[in-house]
């Protein structure tokens, strides 16, 4: 049997970092996605080899392990526990990585072995030793704040638990197929466990947008749905500047405990950002009401304070800047999305913006070695499609 899923990348408007501390942000998914197929052997000859592969194809990437030696290195799970997520203990995670480096991960790739980690912990921990091969493809560009570590572990929890008795599917229907409310949850709950891997200390807020998709409003683990009431057009800019999300939470934990003060007046004040961002987002369209100008006039004001607040926290970076200066060019406000050091930059796009403009913005930010994209927001969450073989 093949199982694919596919699960959406992210944006978020207001409150990255500032989430891992207890404010309130908005996030909304993005139409860029990461797939998963998931092949279990179900005949008895194939199953005899006792080899679980892992294909990164857009890498090039091939990894095959030995699934008595995966067992040798985690052991306990021939019972396996896919409705109870757990966490990888901190020296499963090193035992895991060790096993994942004698095959020689290309150095410019290292951090994929966290990635590798986390997908050998949700294979084993929800389907236990048994051969499969999965191969994963992505248009999110990795590492640059689009939140693609949560939308390769969603869509790998996703796919094991379909392909697992834990969840039951008409497996005679055909296209993508959504998940009930309750297996949602777990499926949330499982990429939260793989995030912990690569993140090291994840809020949440990136696994729970790409499982439930839509706009989220986001705070100490509970989301609530935000509908917007009005045109959101975001440019995306990467700035390619790569960076590492689990550092840059270190390093922000590490300023709070230098400022424990400071940093919590900074938190609060993106806790209030967020608020207030989501207040305007949703706010009634009908007259007497603030026009739609006015309100993308507030929201630039509050994704400028938002940026200014990042800077504080240390996150921002000169190719940010650059991105900042260049679009401000054109009366038009940015701030850094997902972890910052680099990554993706937003743009408010003003519903009555000219294409003229648009494409002027862009050819001079894409002059600077930069990759423009808009995005659509708000789309779908995570979603499963069945072949089967027999
Ligand atoms: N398609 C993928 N295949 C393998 N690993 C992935 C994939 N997408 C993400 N990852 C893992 O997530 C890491 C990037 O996550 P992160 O630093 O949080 O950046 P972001 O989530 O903003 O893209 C990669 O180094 C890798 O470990
Ligand atoms: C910085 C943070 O708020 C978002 C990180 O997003 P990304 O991995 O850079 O896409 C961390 C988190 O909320 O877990
Ligand atoms: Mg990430």
């Amino acid at each position: 049997m093949e199982v694919k899923a596919r699960a959406p990348g992210k944006i978020i408007l207001s409150g990255e970092h500032a989430v891992v501390h207890g404010s309130t942000a908005v996030a909304a998914s993005i139409d860029l996605h990461t797939q998963v197929s998931l092949t279990i052997p179900t005949g008895d000859s194939e199953s005899k080899d006792g080899i679980l592969k892992l294909h990164l194809k857009d890498m090039g990437l091939a990894f095959a392990w030995s699934l008595k030696r995966i067992q040798e290195v985690v052991p306990g799970l021939d019972v396996p526990f896919p409705l109870q997520p757990q966490s990888c203990l901190s020296e499963s995670v090193k035992a895991i990585v060790a096993l994942i480096e004698e095959q020689n991960v290309p150095e410019v790739n290292v951090g994929l072995s966290t990635g590798i980690c986390a997908f050998i912990w949700l294979y084993t921990s929800i389907h236990g030793y048994k051969p499969a091969t999965a191969v994963i493809t992505s248009n999110l560009p990795l590492g640059s704040g689009l939140g693609s570590s949560a939308a390769y572990c969603v869509s790998l929890s996703a796919a094991l638990l379909a392909s697992s008795n834990a969840v039951s599917f008409d497996l005679s229907s055909h296209g993508w197929l959504s998940f009930g409310g309750n297996e949602l949850e777990l499926v949330n709950k499982w990429a939260f466990e793989g995030e912990k891997i690569i993140h090291g200390r994840p809020s949440g807020i990136d696994n729970t947008v790409s499982t439930f998709g839509n706009m989220i409003m986001f705070k100490s683990g509970k989301l609530d749905l935000i509908r917007s009431t009005m045109p959101l057009k975001m440019l995306i800019t990467n700035t390619k500047v790569g960076r590492n999300t689990k550092a840059l939470v270190a390093g922000v934990s590490k300023r709070t405990t230098r400022h424990p003060d400071v940093m919590s007046a900074v938190f609060t004040a993106v806790d209030s950002i967020s608020n207030e961002l989501s207040t305007i987002i949703a706010s009634p369209a009908s007259s007497g009401d603030l026009s739609i100008t006015e309100k993308e006039g507030k929201l630039e004001e509050l994704m400028e304070m938002n940026q200014g607040l990042l800077q504080c926290m240390g996150v921002s970076h000169s190719s940010i800047e650059t991105v900042l200066r260049t679009t401000l060019k054109y009366k038009l406000v940015s701030k850094l999305t997902g972890a910052g050091g680099g990554g993706c930059v937003l743009t408010l796009l003003p519903a009555l913006l000219s294409e003229t403009i648009i494409n002027k913005v862009v050819a001079e930010l894409e002059s600077c070695g930069f990759q423009c994209l808009i995005a659509g927001i708000g789309g779908k969450g995570v979603e499963v499609c069945f072949h089967n073989f027999s």
